[in-house]
């Protein structure tokens, strides 16, 4: 079904064949993997007392052909050993990585109901539960209305976008800026937007139900989401709110705790490379 534009489901959202390596953790810490993975734990208390999942939004995360992928992060491979391909074979594993951990995230949040990826990419490729629609060109903003559409096609809750380049980003992060968006939208607001950790990105956008999804995600998108009049939401989100789009990002979501394909990426291909731009530590930076 996939050459038919619309996968209905791939995947079981478990992300058995991704590589489970750990970081090696300093003494007395654990490692990154093993934070991610205690993030995905199910959370009694998002749940009633009846036990049942209090769903708030339908999501699209759009995920960009690897091979024109992250750009921006050639410098991540670029002092890896090999020819060329052997590098850009590395590069299209990192932007996947990136984008497998969080598909796995998205998935495990409780407040997520339906999750429609947007991509050229093949559906086993991405190791997510979900549905796939495929992108038919026309850039990100493009493919975002493309998987909107879809969700509303089908008469859909409030709809959201998250970027697909967020390895830190844990379940329960994305269910309390869900839960936040919903508090506004009950009081009237009819869209809301996570800034990235710059503040001039855009991680997560959300409609209000019942209503469109504009997205104008690229550069300066906080403003313009904020200039359209969706409200910036507040919160310690440090995983939700960092997207790798460079090495010094790929260093600073290693220090939150990647999830475990990004992990593995790290320990296989760039362990040089992202210790060499690791920021300085800075508590609360975000
Ligand atoms: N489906 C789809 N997703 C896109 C497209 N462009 C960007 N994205 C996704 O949107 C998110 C944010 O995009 P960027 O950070 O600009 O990613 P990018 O274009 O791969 O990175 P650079 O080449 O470094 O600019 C990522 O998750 C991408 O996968 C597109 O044309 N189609
Ligand atoms: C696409 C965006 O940014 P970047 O390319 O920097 O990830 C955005 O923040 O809307």
């Amino acid at each position: 079904m996939f050459d038919a534009a619309v996968d209905p489901a791939f995947g079981s959202g478990a992300d058995e064949s991704a590589p489970t390596r750990a970081v090696s953790p300093g003494p007395g810490e654990r490692s990154s993997e093993t934070r991610h993975r205690h993030s995905l734990r199910p959370r009694c208390a998002d749940r009633g007392q009846t036990g049942a999942v209090d769903v708030a939004v339908d999501l699209v995360v759009p995920v960009k052909e690897l091979r024109r992928a992250k750009s921006r992060l050639a410098p991540a491979v670029a002092d890896l050993p090999g020819d060329d391909a052997d590098r850009e074979q590395a590069h299209r594993a990192l932007a996947l990585a990136l984008a497998r951990d969080t598909l796995r995230a998205a998935r495990a949040a409780h407040r997520v109901g339906r999750l429609v990826v947007v991509t050229a990419e093949p559906a086993e490729r991405l190791g997510a539960g979900g549905e796939l629609v495929r992108d038919e060109g026309g850039g990100l903003n493009a493919a975002v209305r493309r998987g909107a559409a879809h969700l509303h096609g089908a008469g859909a809750r409030a709809v959201a976008a998250l970027q697909a380049d967020l390895p830190a980003l844990r379940p329960e992060e994305l269910d309390d800026a869900l839960r936040r968006a919903s508090a506004l939208f009950a009081g009237g607001a009819g869209a809301a937007f996570v800034a990235d950790h710059a503040g001039t990105g855009t991680t997560l956008l959300v409609a209000a139900p019942g209503r469109p999804l504009r997205p104008r995600f690229g550069p300066g998108s906080a403003w313009a989401h904020a200039r359209s009049g969706a409200v910036a939401l507040d919160g310690d989100w440090p995983g939700l709110r960092g997207d790798v789009d460079t090495v010094a990002d790929l260093a600073r979501a290693r220090a939150l705790g990647t999830g475990p394909a990004t992990s593995a990426w790290c320990d296989d291909h760039a362990a040089r490379s992202v210790t060499d731009h690791a920021p300085a530590p800075t508590p609360g930076g975000y």
